[in-house]
This record gives structure tokens, sequence and C-alpha cells, in this order.
């Protein structure tokens, strides 16, 4: 492809060279730059992508895009522009072809709920035969699928090479989780979705190299209302109007609130075998009679985001019930095989409001004991790790403190700041720092009735510690010591034989 057809809808000056050169890929991180490449310069939390240039030409790149003046080397064209990150995502959406305009778009963004609602989403339509491809938390999923990527919104080249391949697959339709920090740093830009939905606003993500304030964090939200079609809002949630202002899109809403487009009433817990979920009722422009296989008020939230997208495809209202009476979402309220008269779930609540939520939710199905075992990651807000402490000491009957994701923190300073939280609120708790080792004792001291809420992870497969991502699977640690008691048990049998 031409650079100049790369280019075609970017603000740019040519510093030197010709735009009529032909281009293999555009690359934005020099390790990858392939021979006859645009590499892209992007300025970085860590480092000013500008240092790699001489790397990225001694490697064969045939065009630079930068931000900088007075970039200069023979044979190489050099474009400059006043944003690399949102050229970037507008020379992506070329490279790819414009896969977007291929596919039913849709965007999901709020503190909490996207990971659930994009997978809510992905069910229904899949129940109704439309294929469909998801882009978040979880990686990239096509079928059965999954590609990692780095983050919940990947770089916009990730994007839409994704788009593309799910065109090429035979998708449909395309969800997206849009962080705020996704939205900011313009990984979607150049698309137009054609549904952006929010699901609601908390405290969260404000850090150095997150957002500066709160008002910044729901101005970014709020972008993804200037870019879709139509919006989907979470009425009941207090800052609704403020992620709407500025809006260019229609609007049209859902919650509680007899106001909204789409009303939700009831929040009834179902607990049959093998299910754990929650019943209501909507009406307004739906009416239906749900089931949703998630426990929780926040569950309907969830769900009410995405029947309030789904009724726009051409589907019957048994598609969308059958697609959330099956919905299962890896590491959110996810229930975990065990042999015991208890029950067991892996959920990704790594935050006090999260936290709530679930255990709020869980004490209403009136266990016998709710255990929550948690920790917290290193090298986040401290005051995460005291608010979690505090809300777990109120609402368990028995917390097991450990570790998560401690990174280069001291994993016994992170749970001391965990005890301050308990001890105001004088929760119960013991400390086992070993992730592995608190699990058995959570499994180890179960008894009939009990919820066990294994806290923090979710999907995660690793633990974080020191720089070092080390390969730890809540599911199969769990059925290992399943296993090995089993085998325990069975010794002793054949030993008293
Ligand atoms: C803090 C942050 O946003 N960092 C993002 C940023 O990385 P960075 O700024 O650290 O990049 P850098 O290391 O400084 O490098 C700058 C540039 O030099 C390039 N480079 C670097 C080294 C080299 O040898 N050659 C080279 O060309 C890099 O490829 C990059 O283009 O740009 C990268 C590529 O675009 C992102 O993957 C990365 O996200 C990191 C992984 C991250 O954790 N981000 C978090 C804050 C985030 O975005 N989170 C939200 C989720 C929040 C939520 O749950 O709502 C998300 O959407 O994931
Ligand atoms: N609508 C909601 N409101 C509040 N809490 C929720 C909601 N949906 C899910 N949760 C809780 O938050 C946890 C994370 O949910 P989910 O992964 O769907 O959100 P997310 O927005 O993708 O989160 P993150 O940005 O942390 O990945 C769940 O395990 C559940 O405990």
């Amino acid at each position: 492809m031409k650079l100049i057809e790369l280019l075609k809808n970017c603000e740019y000056t040519v510093d030197a060279g010709s735009l009529d050169v032909n281009i293999k890929d555009v690359i934005y991180d020099s390790r990858k730059v392939v021979k006859g490449c645009v590499f892209v310069a992007l300025k970085g939390y860590n480092v000013d992508g500008h240092k790699f240039i001489p790397d990225a030409v001694e490697r064969g790149a045939r065009a630079l895009v930068v931000e900088n003046e007075g970039v200069a080397y023979d044979g190489v064209t050099v474009v400059r522009v006043k944003d690399a990150r949102a050229t970037l995502a507008l020379m992506s959406v070329e490279f790819f072809g414009r896969p977007a305009e291929e596919l039913t778009t849709i965007a999901v963004t709020g503190t909490k709920g996207k990971t659930t609602t994009v997978a809510m989403i992905r069910s229904i339509l899949e129940n109704a035969g439309i294929k469909t491809g998801t882009i978040g938390t979880l990686g990239i999923l096509i079928d059965n699928r999954i590609y990692k990527t780095n983050n919940t919104t990947p770089e916009s080249y990730e994007i839409q090479q994704a788009m593309r391949r799910m065109v090429s697959e035979g998708c449909k339709a395309m969800v997206v989780e849009a962080s705020s920090l996704g939205l900011k740093w313009h990984r979607t830009d150049g698309i137009l979705f054609d549904y952006g939905i929010f699901t609601n606003f908390s405290s969260d993500h404000i850090g150095d190299s997150e957002h500066k304030d709160m008002a910044e964090y729901l101005a970014c939200k709020a972008l993804l209302f200037r870019r879709c079609k139509t919006g989907l809002i979470n009425i009941d949630d207090e800052n609704a109007k403020g992620v709407t202002e500025g809006h260019t899109c229609e609007i049209e809403t859902y919650g509680y609130s007899e106001n909204a487009d789409l009303v939700a009433h009831g929040d009834e817990l179902v607990a049959k075998r093998g299910f754990i979920g929650v019943h209501f009722k909507t009406t307004g422009v739906e009416e239906l009679s749900v089931n949703v296989a998630i426990p929780g008020r926040f569950s309907v939230y969830n769900a009410l985001a995405a029947i309030a997208v789904c009724r726009h495809f051409a589907i019957d209202k048994q598609d969308i019930l059958d697609g959330l009476k099956s919905v299962k979402v890896k590491g959110r309220v996810e229930v975990v095989p065990v042999p015991g008269n208890y029950t067991m779930l892996i959920d990704y609540a790594h935050n006090a409001v999260s936290m709530e939520n679930v255990l709020s939710t869980l004490r209403e199905y009136k266990p016998h004991r709710l255990i929550t075992m948690f920790g917290a990651g290193g090298n986040r807000p401290k005051s995460r790790r005291f608010e979690m402490g505090e809300v777990s000491g109120k609402l368990s009957d028995l917390s097991v403190v450990t570790e998560d994701n401690s990174r280069f923190e001291d994993v016994n300073d992170i749970i001391a700041d965990i005890k301050v939280g308990l001890d105001k609120v004088g929760g119960k708790y013991v400390v086992i720092p070993n992730r592995i080792d608190a699990i058995r004792y959570c499994i180890e001291n179960a008894e009939a009735g009990d919820i066990i809420v294994l806290a923090g992870k979710g999907h995660e497969d690793y633990q974080e510690i020191r720089g070092v991502k080390y390969h730890m699977d809540e599911r199969e640690i769990i059925a290992d010591i399943i296993d090995a008691d089993q085998d325990d048990e069975d010794d002793d049998d054949s030993g008293n034989r």
C-alpha cells in the first residue's frame, strides 16, 4: 500500500522524501520492524519511541511518522504529525482495509461490567447465529480461539488487525471493551461504532500512568458518545449525565428507573442445581422475563445493557433469553466444581466496589459462612487495600488474606495494609501469604453450605512477582488439591482394609 493512501485521513507535514512509496506494514515497536515498513514513533510512559528511530531505520524502515522536528535519514520518508498515536490509529484503519465497515460494531465502556457485558452480548448473538468476535481483558475471541493481548483495549493496530481477522473468518459483529485509557490514547480512533454502552462509573484508575483525576477519567469515557451512532446508557448511574455531555449520538437508556427506555423489575435470586443466578423482568421497549446465569443486581445491569443493544438486531426474544441463561464468563462469579457440599467461586473483584457488589449479593443466599480469600496488587494505590480489608471484614464470616500480583512490593507489607481495614471493622481473618496454601486452607476447612470466594485473579493464569509472570491458574490448583486429597483418602482406605 502507498504511504499516501495510509495517511489519507491524517493531518501531517512531509519533512523529507516522497509519499509515493510502497509500505509493507505499519509498526510502532522497533523490535518488530520489517524491511519496507513505516515506523511510527510513540511517546510512551517508560520511554520516548523517537529514541528507537535509528534502530528502526537500521532494520529497514522505509518511512517514519514522528512528532519531533529535525529527523532526517538518507532515502527515508519522514512525516511529522501532532499526535503519533492518533495517526497510528488512522493508518491502521486504512492498512487493514476499514474492517469496521464490514461489521456491526459495539463498544462497552464503564468502570465495572465491561468484560461481563461483552460476554453476554456475544452469548446472545451467537445463540441467534450471528458470529461475533470480541476484544477485551480476556483477549481477542473468535470462535473458541483466544489470542492474548496486553491491554483491555489493545493498541489501534491490534484492534484493526483483529477486526480484519474477524471479517475473514465470517464474523458479522464485533464487541470491544473500550477502557477510558484506550479512549484517551486513541486506540479506537477511526471507528464510528454502531452502538456504545455505558455501564457505570466509580473511583478507579487514578494515578501517574492513568488518569489525573475523576473529571478526566469521566471525560475520557464520554469520548465514546461522540464516536458512536447510538449510545445505550445506564440511567441509574449518577454520572449518566456527565458521560453523555457533548454527545453526538442518539441516546437510549436502561435501568430500574421508570424513566428509562428499557426498565428492569426485581432481582430475585435463583439457585437450582448447577444454576446460580438472578431473575428479573423488563418493560418498556422490550418485555421479557429473564434468567441470567450470574447472580447479583449488577448482573441485572449487565444483562440490561446486553438486551438494550441486542434488541436492535433482527433476532428472536428467545435467543436473548437463552443467551443470558447460558452465559459463562471466565473468572466472573465463576462456579468451580468441588466434591463437597459447598460452593466455590472464582471472581475478578480486585477493588472495594466490585468486592462489595459480589459479597453483598452472595450474602443474600444466606450461606452457612461466606469465606473470602483475597490479597491486593502491589504498586497500585494503597487505599484499595484498606478498603478491600474493610469490605471483606464487614461482609465475610472469615477472610483468608493472601497474595495477589505483588509486583515489586513485599507481600507482607501489602497484607499489613489489608489487616488495617479488617481490624477497623473487627473482621475475623487468617493470614496465609502463599496463595496456593490459602486455597488449600479454604478447601480443607470448608463446611457444608459455605460459599467460598477466591477473589482478585479471575481469568488470570499467572502470578506477577518482581517483573516475572509465573503460571498459576486457580482452576488447576483447585483440581490438584482435590485430586491429592482424594488420593490420600484412597490410600487411607486401602490401608484400613
Ligand atoms: C501506561 C500505559 O498505558 N502504557 C501503554 C503504552 O506503553 P508505554 O507508554 O509504557 O510504552 P513505552 O514502553 O514507554 O514505549 C514507548 C514506545 O516505544 C516503543 N518501543 C519500546 C522499546 C523498544 O525497544 N522499541 C520501541 O519501539 C514501544 O513499542 C512504544 O510504542 O503503550 C503500549 C502500546 O501502545 C501499551 O501496551 C501500554 O499499556 C500498558 C501495558 C498498560 O498496562 N496500560 C494500562 C494502564 C492500560 O492501558 N489499562 C487499560 C485498562 C484499564 C481498565 O481496566 O479499565 C487498558 O485498556 O488496558
Ligand atoms: N455492572 C457492575 N457493577 C458493579 N460491579 C460489577 C458489575 N459487573 C461486574 N461487577 C464486578 O466486577 C468484577 C469485574 O467485572 P468485569 O470484568 O465484567 O468488569 P470490567 O469493567 O471488565 O473490569 P476491569 O476493568 O477491572 O477488567 C466482577 O467479577 C464483579 O465482581
